[in-house]
């Protein structure tokens, strides 16, 4: 079948979806096509409105906003967290919208890195997002510790994906903590974090996970997991804005552990206010707050995460499976003969929520799918991410990135440009 004659069929599937109605809710540019939501999520309507009415609070009350506004600043983290909490399988108490995701991870293991003994090393992944890396690298220096010799990072067998029996292996009696990523962010690759924290908990390790590229798009156990942590964006798939505040999980069982950074924003909230220099820390996840919220960061969340809890995660991670597999099979079918290589997981249990296509002209291929108006993401040295999104991408948004795609290869139109990266890849 000519691949025009299967527009057809993603235009039926795209009548069939449930989800159809939500992009209506997003502000979508016409004539362009947005896959990059696993590296900045679109504006919806909704979310738009909640900053407005969060600066109109501000405009209309000055300080009497933090009690008295539409959406009192003062517990707006905790109502955020509470609409966070069923997207990570925590409660509400264990999760805490605050700080961002580098931040939140350094909070985290200033907190949980108690070397002693042998046990002085942190487990990581050489394939893991820089951020995470340097974090970690300059909390061992902090600790007075060589990270060319505490931090261990498995390596990859192939360069895209992590076994989970290589991890499980350097979990030797040298490890007292393990950070890894609950989704590769380019390759896409779900880590199997029921697993992995069961073997490090049975070896006396504690465990924590990098959500940004899941959470939003894919569900979680981390509470029944008995992951110890996690920290994660929110401005990917959750759709909170450039920069908006992360979010952070700590297991119940850790309640009452001081955290590594205190300030006064993890006080017991009825307690703050008393001023007093003895910190009485918040008794839930709280506790890992620091100083005042970024109110007006905060505010395209409540509108962003209300459409996740009136559509939940199950809906948005079925469609986005469909969408993905959709993707997978129309780039067999049409652009292998072209040197594509998909460098993500097939299976559905092991993929997230992108596609990861390998081709040696990734970066020019990337910037000629901008000049026909297709937002993907370019990831060195030879990796397009295209990232169609449950909530505002239709089945039809697939087929036509597919058919641009065969026809800049046909044509050889990336010759047009260069094989670099731009700044912002
Ligand atoms: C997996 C992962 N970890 C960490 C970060 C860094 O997060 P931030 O810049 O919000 O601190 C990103 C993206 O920026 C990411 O994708
Ligand atoms: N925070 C950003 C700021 C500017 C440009 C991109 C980002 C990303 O988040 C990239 C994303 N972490 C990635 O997985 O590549």
């Amino acid at each position: 079948m000519p691949l025009t004659a299967k527009r057809a069929e993603a235009i039926e599937r795209d009548e069939q979806d449930r989800l159809a109605p939500y992009r209506d809710e997003f502000y979508l540019q016409e004539g362009s096509i947005y896959m990059d939501g696993n590296s900045l999520g679109l504006l919806s309507k909704r979310a738009e409105a909640t900053l407005l009415e969060s600066l109109a609070d501000w405009r209309e009350l000055g300080i009497d906003g933090w009690m008295k506004g539409r959406h009192p600043w003062f517990e707006l983290s905790e109502k955020l967290a509470a609409l966070n909490a069923p997207l990570v399988g925590g409660s509400a108490d264990e999760v805490m919208v605050t700080g961002s995701t580098t931040v939140n991870l350094h909070q985290l293991v200033a907190t949980f890195f108690a070397p002693s003994g042998q046990r002085t090393k942190i487990l990581a992944d050489s394939l893991t997002f820089p951020s995470d890396i340097y974090a970690l690298q300059s909390q061992l220096r902090l600790r007075g510790l060589d990270p060319a010799e505490h931090l261990v990072q498995v390596e990859s067998r192939d360069g895209r994906f992590l076994d989970e029996a290589d991890i499980i292996a350097a979990m030797t009696e040298e490890i007292a903590l393990i950070v890894l990523p609950t989704v590769l962010y380019r390759s896409g690759q779900i880590l199997d974090m029921e697993r992995l924290t069961r073997e490090a908990h049975a070896r006396g390790i504690l465990i924590g996970f990098d959500g940004c590229h899941s959470v939003g798009a894919i569900p979680h156990a981390f509470h029944d997991w008995g992951v110890d942590f996690a920290y994660w964006c929110n401005y990917k798939h959750l759709n909170g804005g450039p920069g908006t505040v992360g979010g952070l999980f700590v297991h119940e069982r850790h309640f009452g552990t001081l955290p590594g950074l205190t300030g006064w924003f993890g006080s017991r909230k009825d307690k703050q206010f008393d001023m007093d220099h003895t910190m009485t820390p918040a008794e839930n996840a709280g506790a890992f707050q620091i100083g005042t919220p970024h109110v007006l960061s905060l505010a395209p969340q409540i509108g962003a995460l209300e459409l996740f809890a009136e559509v939940g995660i199950d809906a948005v991670r079925t469609k986005s499976l469909a969408l993905t597999d959709y993707m997978m099979t129309l780039v067999d079918q049409e652009l292998t003969p072209y040197g594509f290589v998909i460098g993500n997981p097939r299976d559905d249990k092991r993929r997230g929520a992108h596609l990861s296509l390998e081709h040696p002209e990734a970066a020019r291929i990337c910037k000629a799918l901008k000049a026909h108006h297709v937002i993907p993401d370019f990831r060195a040295p030879n990796i397009v991410r295209l990232a169609p999104v449950a909530l505002y991408n239709k089945f039809e948004d697939v087929y036509e990135v597919v058919s641009i795609l065969k026809t800049i290869m046909d044509e050889k139109q990336y010759e047009q440009f260069k094989n670099e990266r731009e700044v912002v890849a």
